[in-house]
């Protein structure tokens, strides 16, 4: 047993002659989040397909290892050991929340009484118990997802795939999977998430790959790939227009917006440029009437990385007023 609990070399899927994957590397240690990130159609599902054995691989991949087990000789230990969720969720709409899961634990073999005790615990758990002897039809969307994971966990699972788990989902909800996400990871388990929002992969992600045009265009942390693109700039706002133009004569270097009073001066947002741009305002007399940092964000890497292809959702992105300035 190694330290990753997912490895893939050299990962290759084509469907006719379209390629999909073309030699993707994957390395995700155990008891961590990694993002997939990638547009629509990048093929984040395909991986997700492939390394939960849903799908074989492409001629011509490498080795594939899986929560210690290798994909091509045991592909029954690897289904024992993950849990897959996301597009094709297993809830049956037509039995109740309950139901669903005691079905999960008939399909690993619990007894009865094992099963009846997990179902309760887990439909606790998340949130669930009020509405387990209800239809899971009727349920929002964010019961839904929370119980498909719920019944995934019937199996204890060591490596969780999530495929786009909040897609579709309202803020609120999305939160709560998130909080349901470092939950489990703190239980140990490792989950490997695909998901089109910058957002979640920047919240939850100890790892990123950016999947662009068959290849890891990028992989690290979000703050390493944040510092792959240029963008960083302190703004400056102000209400007086004598004192705007006092800045702009003391700040050459700005990018000026005489509209909205504003000023871009390009930098890192550090603390030596901060002090620096501030004892250079001192100098000339001014003071701004608010001063706010932009480090890039991930918009900013994916953009730079998928040459603005296949724009994301981004229906719930923070700080969209204070980033918005280019
Ligand atoms: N069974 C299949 N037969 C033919 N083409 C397929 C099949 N499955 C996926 N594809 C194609 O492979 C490409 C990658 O699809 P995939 O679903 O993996 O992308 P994705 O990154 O998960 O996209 P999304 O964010 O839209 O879910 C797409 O162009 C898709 O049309």
């Amino acid at each position: 047993m190694t330290d990753s609990a997912i490895t893939a070399h050299g990962l290759r899927k084509a469907y006719g002659d379209k390629t999909v994957l073309d030699g993707v590397d994957l390395a995700v240690p155990q008891g961590t989040i990694f993002s997939l990130l990638g547009p629509n159609g990048a093929g984040k599902t395909t991986a997700v397909k492939i390394l939960s054995t849903l799908v074989s691989p492409g001629p011509g991949s490498g080795p594939i290892r899986v929560a210690g087990h290798d994909l091509a000789t045991d592909p029954q230990a690897v289904r024992a050991a993950i849990g897959v969720t996301g597009q094709f969720s297993a809830v049956d709409g037509l039995i109740t929340g309950e139901e669903n899961m005691l079905l999960m634990a008939d399909l690993h073999h619990l007894s009865r009484r094992e099963g009846r005790r997990v179902a309760a615990e887990l439909l606790e758990r998340f949130d669930l118990g009020e509405a387990a002897r209800k239809p899971a039809a009727t349920y929002s969307g964010g019961m839904k997802r929370r119980l498909d994971i719920a019944m995934t966990l019937v199996g204890d699972p060591r490596v969780i795939f999530l495929d786009e788990p909040t897609t579709g989902l309202d803020p609120r909800s999305r939160h709560t999977m998130w909080q349901i996400i470092r939950e489990l990871v703190t239980g140990g388990v490792t989950v490997f998430l695909t998901t089109q929002y910058l957002e979640e992969a920047d919240e939850l992600a100890d790892r990123i790959a950016v999947l662009h045009d068959g290849g890891i265009a990028a992989e690290g942390t979000a703050e390493e790939l944040k510092r792959l693109v240029p963008g960083g700039h302190v703004r400056l706002r102000f209400t007086d227009p004598a004192v705007y133009r006092g800045a702009v004569s003391a700040l050459d270097e700005a990018v000026r917006d005489d509209e909205a009073l504003t000023l871009q001066v390009p930098g890192d947002g550090g603390q030596r440029a901060l002090r620096s741009l501030l004892d250079r305002l001192d100098t000339a007399g001014v003071e701004a009437d608010e001063l706010t940092v932009h480090t890039p964000d991930l918009d900013d890497v994916f953009f730079a990385l998928t040459g603005g292809a296949g724009v994301p959702d981004q229906p719930n992105r923070p700080n969209q007023s204070e980033e918005s300035v280019r």
